[in-house]
């Protein structure tokens, strides 16, 4: 299980600071939610915590099982769905399954058939990425994501392209596979967090910027 704590981090682009003082301990197996308004600055935290992009003043640390580990090898604890990662297109479907697999291990019992029917396509397994639908993509985004055994999930506005039923599937995905992992999800959307226990507003760390 996996803690991440922030202290006094802050980032900053050119001369506009995105967020300061966040000083924040997300716990082993909990749920945290970032919510703030459009360009509040939610993908740039979460980036910072998929250690994609480092934060310009203070720290953000990792603790699996207490030990601590780096933002380099973070990744490797770590999946990560967002709308601005793109799926690799060219790939059909159990291609990209293989692929993703040789770098993450499944959870137990998971086969790419069983992944397959969890998230409903059925059918598609030799069709390229690029010819599926917006909600098929972000199905397959949240199966990579909670398929894998990773003790961290992050997620970056999950529902999106989602219908109501593929936002009951992402729901029940939660339940089912979030236990014992610790999540964050960025969002504005009160449905997509309704399981966190911890919510921030990434605006609430903007104010203090120019004290
Ligand atoms: N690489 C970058 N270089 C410069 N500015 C950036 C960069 N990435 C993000 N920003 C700026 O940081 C601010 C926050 O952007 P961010 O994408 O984190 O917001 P967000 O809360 O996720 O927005 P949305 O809800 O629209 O997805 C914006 O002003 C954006 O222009």
């Amino acid at each position: 299980m996996i803690e991440i704590k922030l202290e006094n981090a802050a980032k900053r682009f050119q001369y506009e600071w995105i967020f300061r003082n966040l000083s924040l301990t997300v716990p082993a197996a909990s749920k945290l939610a970032i919510t703030g308004s459009n360009g509040s600055g939610k993908s740039t935290l979460i980036k910072a915590i998929a250690g994609l992009s480092p934060v310009t003043e203070g720290s953000l640390s990792y603790f699996f099982e207490k030990r601590k580990i780096t933002a380099e090898e973070v990744y490797n604890y770590l999946t990560i769905s967002a709308p601005y990662l793109e799926l690799p297109e060219e790939f059909s479907l159990v291609e990209l399954l293989k692929f993703h697999f040789k770098f993450k291990n499944a959870i137990s019992g998971f086969s790419f058939e069983k992944m397959i029917e969890e998230m409903y396509l059925i059918g598609h397994e030799n069709k390229p990425i690029n010819q599926f639908s917006s909600g098929m993509k972000q199905r397959l985004k949240l199966g990579l994501c909670f398929f894998s055994q990773v003790p961290l999930i992050l997620l970056d506005e999950p529902t999106s392209n989602l219908d109501q039923k593929g936002v009951d599937w992402y729901l029940d995905l939660i339940q089912r596979f979030g236990l014992n992992r610790t999540l964050v999800i960025c969002s504005n959307d009160p449905r997509e967090y309704q399981s966190c226990e911890n919510i921030i507003n990434i605006e609430d760390y903007k104010l203090k910027q120019n004290l």
